[in-house]
């Protein structure tokens, strides 16, 4: 759609979009009801922090993640710009090429963003030079939770930390892992409690080891899920990390499927057991807290999962072209 119709561009990092990134949607929607114009979202890939070298940085979303709740969040359109090629433009540049290439007409940043060669651009630049192209504008200050500055760095803290009820109220959604159901050692439907392996991402911050109640959208159904984030080390396999899921009172068959996996809250944290019995009753125990998480977490938020299974619809048709697209090029 953009490069079609004047457009309002709400600009940033975006890793995911939590509530302050929000308020700028809500500023660019009214906006753009208001003059006559579409609005969107425009990002850089890969992250600025991944290209500036900050080594140690793992993003909260894969790009097919972001995409996810892009749609969820009804951006309506969703602009990925390779950082390298802006990254040295010098802020004036920058600005004329939105103008051309994507017929921006507005712009909408948080106060602190930074653009262009040696971050020179700035609010204060974009006050001044879109003033005087006539372009609508709008700067707006850090949205709090709590006297806390919302912002992404945040939520990476609270994921690592697995604080997971404190992200999900800074992003307005839990966090979610989605990914395809892989093989694991066929172990868990002998434990009684067969598991939904997914595989691990070195772009995907994960929370600690431990236990999670979750809710898992499978099947086209959202199921309470007991996740178990670690190594296995009753069964001592090793240093590579394992995600996986069983879902509550589901039978069938996951191997392929993509699924949803929003993570709620952690219940303990992963033990070695002297035994398989050991572990078997302790799952025993996790399953029952989880049903007593995830009841009244799903009544609460029943619009919420309503909401994300119509997105998931046509999200994973999608993913469905995708794929074929890159079986049969
Ligand atoms: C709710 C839950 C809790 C778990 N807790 C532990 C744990 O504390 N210690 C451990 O070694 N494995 C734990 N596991 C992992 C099991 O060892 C694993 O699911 C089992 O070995 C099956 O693995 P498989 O899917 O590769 O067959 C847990 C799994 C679940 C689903
Ligand atoms: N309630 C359930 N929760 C998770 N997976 C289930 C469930 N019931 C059946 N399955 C299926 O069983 C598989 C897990 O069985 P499991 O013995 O743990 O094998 P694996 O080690 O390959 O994960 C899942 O990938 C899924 O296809």
């Amino acid at each position: 759609m953009i490069g079609v119709v004047s457009v309002i561009v709400v600009l940033g990092s975006f890793d995911g979009f939590h509530k302050g990134h929000q308020a700028l949607f809500e500023v660019a929607r009214d906006a753009s009801d208001r003059m006559d114009m579409l609005w969107g979202v425009m990002t850089f890939v890969p992250h600025p922090q991944i290209v500036l070298g900050n080594g140690s940085f793992v993003p909260l979303f894969t790009d097919s993640e972001r995409d996810f709740i892009a749609s969820f969040l009804n951006i309506p359109d969703f602009i990925k710009i390779p950082f390298s090629d802006v990254k040295d433009l010098n802020p004036k540049d920058f600005i004329e090429e939105l103008g051309s290439r994507y017929k921006a007409r507005g712009i909408v940043v948080g106060e602190n963003f930074k653009f262009g060669k040696h971050r020179s651009g700035d609010v204060e630049f974009l006050k001044s030079y879109l003033t005087k192209k006539g372009w609508f504008f709008a700067a707006i200050p850090p949205f709090k939770i709590d006297g806390s500055v919302v912002s992404s760095s945040l939520v990476r803290q609270l994921v690592k930390k697995g604080y997971m009820q404190q992200t999900e109220a800074m992003l307005g959604y839990p966090y979610f892992i989605i990914a395809p159901v892989t093989e694991g050692d066929h172990r868990g439907r002998i434990l009684g409690f067969p598991t939904a392996n997914l595989p691990a991402s070195e772009l995907k911050l994960l929370p600690p080891k431990g236990v999670y109640a979750t809710a898992v959208l499978a099947h086209g159904k959202w199921w309470s899920g007991a996740l178990n984030i670690g190594y296995n080390p009753t069964f001592e396999r090793g240093d590579e990390i394992r995600i996986e899921v069983h879902l509550d009172q589901f039978e069938g068959d996951l191997y392929g499927e993509m699924i949803a996996v929003l993570l709620l809250a952690q219940i303990r944290e992963e033990k070695k057991f002297e035994s398989a019995e050991g572990l078997v009753a302790q799952m025993k125990d996790d399953v029952e807290r989880i049903r007593e998480i995830c009841r009244p977490w799903f009544y609460r938020r029943e619009g919420l999962l309503f909401s994300l299974k119509e997105c998931w619809k046509s999200y994973e048709y999608r993913l469905k072209v995708t794929n074929y697209n890159r079986i049969s090029r």
